[in-house]
């Protein structure tokens, strides 16, 4: 199904939902069709990042007026912040071809090998979920990127020969939510490393009134900044929010976003205020009434929650620990004096909760 931008309502509303949680990062399955069309195309419609924009912007530059390959690119940070988004407009101001696969799916050295000889020169690979390459697909890669060449193993047994192959000069850019993940050799060859921020409530105010723009919905300021509040600091949950308010909006009110609407239909979610929704409140009640507010281990927190362990390091938990109610340490984690008072709780008074 081709879907431009300007022609949303051919999307079907009923597509099966991939993702039941309302402020999960990670992309429902219906939702893949939106975020195509919602997805900024240049660097100057890309909302927030400065830091990694400005850095890219540079380096773009000056590779295009070499004319050469840009260095390999590493972006990551939590699911939705913009990560594909920003590969896909990297390619596009290079003015060169994007090809997409991703680490889990990249399981032969074959594989790579026919993605890497069919990039034309200066072309963008782009490999989502790098963290989960696979060895041997990670040897062959080390030379590509070093030196642009492969080293193939060809035939079995004792006639087998390896065979150097020559690539175009190319750039890979890798996006994972874990840079911790990666191997170091890997890490080490990426040339220029950005590391995606959550999203201040005026950067998310201006993306919410520009997908709504797109998805021709009405929406007063108020009603922009209400939804922003409550994204979690990402552009994803924020368009995904934006999409079921409107749906509330039209059926409950006039059809025209305002604060109040925002408002209803948030509460009628479950997002509270600060955005959190019943697995960051899950999370949050179990330090602090199962675990007398931590430390707890990480194993034991999921246990308790029924969480898998990678859900709440990969999403549940980066958000909250840069709103500062949870720390990391090295005992465990502890919940701090902000989550006692979301929930109305008084801090105990010991030295273990800092501020
Ligand atoms: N800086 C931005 N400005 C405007 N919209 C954005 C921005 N970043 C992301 N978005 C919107 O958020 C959606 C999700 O972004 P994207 O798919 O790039 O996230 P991601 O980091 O690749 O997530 P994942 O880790 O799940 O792969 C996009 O469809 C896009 O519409
Ligand atoms: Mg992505």
């Amino acid at each position: 199904m081709a879907i431009h931008t300007e022609d949303l309502s051919a999307i079907p509303e009923d597509l099966p939902e991939g993702n039941d949680r309302i402020v999960s990062g990670a992309a429902g399955n219906s939702e893949a069709v939106f975020e195509r069309a919602l997805r900024p195309k240049q660097l100057d419609e890309y909302v927030g990042q400065t830091k990694a924009r400005a850095q890219l912007e540079i380096f773009i530059s000056a590779t295009r007026a070499r004319q050469e390959a840009l260095d390999h690119v590493l972006l990551f940070g939590p699911p939705g912040l913009g990560k594909t988004t920003l590969a896909h407009i990297i390619a596009r101001e290079l003015g060169v071809n994007l090809r997409q696969t991703s680490g889990p799916v990249l399981d032969r050295p074959g594989d790579l090998a026919a993605l890497l000889t069919n990039l034309e020169t200066n072309d963008v690979l782009f490999i989502d979920e790098i963290h989960r390459l696979s060895p041997v697909v990670e040897e062959i890669l080390y030379p590509a990127l070093e030196d642009y060449s492969l080293d193939i193993m060809i035939g079995e047994g004792p006639a087998a020969r390896s065979v150097k192959i020559d690539l175009k000069p190319f750039t890979l850019i890798g996006a994972t939510t874990r840079a911790g993940m990666l191997t170091n050799p890997l890490r080490d060859r990426f040339g220029i490393v950005a590391r995606l921020e959550f999203y201040t409530t005026e950067e998310l105010t201006k993306i919410i009134t520009r997908s709504a723009s797109l998805l021709k919905a009405s929406i007063d300021p108020e009603g922009s900044i209400e939804i922003a509040k409550r994204a979690r600091g990402t552009p994803r949950i924020a368009n995904r929010l934006l999409r079921r308010v409107r749906d509330y909006a039209e059926v409950k009110g006039t059809g025209i976003i305002t604060k109040a609407m925002a408002d209803a239909a948030l509460k009628m979610l479950d997002v509270d205020p600060s955005g959190f929704d019943v697995m960051d409140r899950k999370l949050l009640e179990a330090i602090l009434h199962k675990f007398d507010g931590g430390p707890v281990g990480i194993d034991n927190l999921a246990a308790a929650i029924g969480e898998e362990r990678d859900t709440i390091e990969d999403v549940l938990e980066p958000y909250l620990i840069q709103q500062g109610y949870l720390q990391r340490t090295s005992r465990g984690r502890i919940a701090t004096r902000q989550a006692y008072e979301h929930f109305g709780l008084t801090p105990p008074n010991n030295s273990v909760i800092e501020p």
